[in-house]
């Protein structure tokens, strides 16, 4: 029997499934492995940066008021008393006349409180002791890296729940943390439904297709940040089918299938839910594609059943799981960014739902422009390969114009 679907609005689909969002753990990563990872803990600064007053050339640390009557023409000569690299300290305090010859980022000795540059100065011996010439004076404090000009200790530097980039993990290597906290990510099951299915490195034969959509939420889910565990395909046969999927949901934080939740003979999808006591969340969604996105919760564990056609799958995914993946992962943003750009082209088709149409944005004489990636198909697969944004158009109108302004959903990286 037919059973009647009532389609929902996607935000009201949206908040259904967030509902049963599980946050994640904490976990700990080597620095080496921790970009992309989701911090979890605030990084606050539990120190100075620079940690002492520093020198920022190649040099002589000298006290400034010993230069106040150098002239071009007359220079002032120090005594060299001591020489430091970076990572050495000159013990001692620096007296009248005297200079210590100090390289970037050596920690500028006591009584000092300028640097000259090597450029200025010229280095001569006399009577075995070491002198420098002085050619410009200088003033209190010219040339040094103060501390704490970079960070003061107490600063909070990053919140939780921020994507770690190498600019990140530069600070996170800057205050000692050989091992990072990190959100736990979610093992999320993948199994592909459907008679017609051959994997990748199977030979096609009459009326097969290959298996594409499984790889490509593979791919989805590790853009998302969570670990994609797949369980291969399965054929149209419901009890094969239900034995596995109830073994799965025992193995992951949430399942994903695509395939089979229409209305066809072989769609088993619904049947499967039904023997399994899945609570259905909703089982349309008013939009394109992707309208028969499913999604039921079992023991309050999420499972998606996606569309079989490769844009809506991929749709589906993008709006329905990886919100939930953001939250699982506690995120500080959840969802997709979004933007609002110039349509540069006419979209004259009409519909009564919501189209999210694969599409591309691109900055073009300084304002946001957007186009369809391809042909808008939701059993089409080229377009997704180009896409990197999705083109929102709402339901109900006669089509949109180039020149109309519309949201778009960024995919990232
Ligand atoms: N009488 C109706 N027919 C259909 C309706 C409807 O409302 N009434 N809805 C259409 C819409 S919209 C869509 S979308 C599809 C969704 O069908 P299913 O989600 O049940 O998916 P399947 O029927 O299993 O497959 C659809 C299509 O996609 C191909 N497919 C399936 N799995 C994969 C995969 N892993 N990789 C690549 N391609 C896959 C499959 O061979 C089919 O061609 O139903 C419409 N029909
Ligand atoms: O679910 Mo279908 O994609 O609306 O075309």
């Amino acid at each position: 029997m037919l059973n009647e679907r009532n389609p929902i609005p996607v935000l009201e689909a949206i908040k259904r499934v967030t509902t049963y969002y599980k946050k994640g753990e904490t976990e700990y990563t080597a620095i080496t492995n921790a970009h992309n990872r989701v911090l979890a803990e605030d990084l606050i600064a539990d120190h100075d940066v620079p940690l002492f007053d520093r020198s920022p050339y190649d040099g002589y640390a000298l006290r400034s008021e010993d230069t106040a009557e150098v002239m071009e023409k007359t220079p002032k000569i120090l005594e060299v008393v001591g020489h430091i690299g970076a990572g050495s300290v000159y013990h001692k305090k620096i007296e009248n006349s005297q200079a210590v010859r100090i390289m970037t980022g050596a920690p500028i000795p006591d009584g000092a409180d300028a640097i000259i540059m090597l450029e200025d100065t010229t280095a001569f011996e006399e009577d075995g002791k070491s002198f420098v010439s002085i050619k410009k004076a200088l003033q209190h404090h010219q040339n040094i890296s103060f501390q704490g000009e970079d960070v003061t200790k107490g600063t909070a530097l990053v919140k939780k729940g921020t994507v770690i980039n190498p600019g990140i993990i530069a600070l996170l290597a800057t205050f000692g943390y050989a091992q990072v906290p990190v959100s736990k990510k979610p093992v999320i099951g993948v199994i592909a439904t459907g008679s017609e299915l051959v994997e990748v490195d199977q030979p096609l034969e009459p009326g097969k297709i290959r298996n594409s959509n499984a790889y490509m939420m593979i791919g989805q889910l590790q853009r998302a940040g969570a670990i994609p565990k797949y369980y291969g395909s399965l054929p149209d046969n419901l009890a094969e089918s239900l034995k596995k999927i109830s073994k799965v949901m025992q193995e992951v934080d949430f399942l994903i299938t695509t395939g089979g939740v229409s209305v066809g003979d072989f769609d088993l999808l619904p049947e499967i839910y039904q023997e399994l006591g899945a609570d259905v969340l909703f089982n349309k969604v008013a939009m394109r594609p992707g309208s028969v996105t499913t999604v039921a919760t079992i023991n309050d564990t999420l499972l998606y059943g996606l569309s079989g056609n490769p844009s809506a799958c991929y749709v589906g995914f993008e709006l329905f799981t990886r919100p939930i993946i953001d939250y699982f992962l506690a995120k500080e943003t959840i969802g997709m960014q979004q933007e609002q750009a110039t349509l540069a082209v006419d979209f004259l088709k009409t519909n009564p739902f919501d189209r999210f149409i694969r599409g591309r944005y691109e900055i073009k004489n300084g304002l946001l422009v957007t186009e369809p990636a391809g042909k808008d198909k939701s059993n089409m697969v080229h377009s997704l390969a180009k896409a990197n944004c999705f083109i929102q158009l709402p339901g109900g109108t006669e089509g949109y114009k180039k020149g109309d302004q519309v949201t778009i959903h960024l995919l990232g990286e």
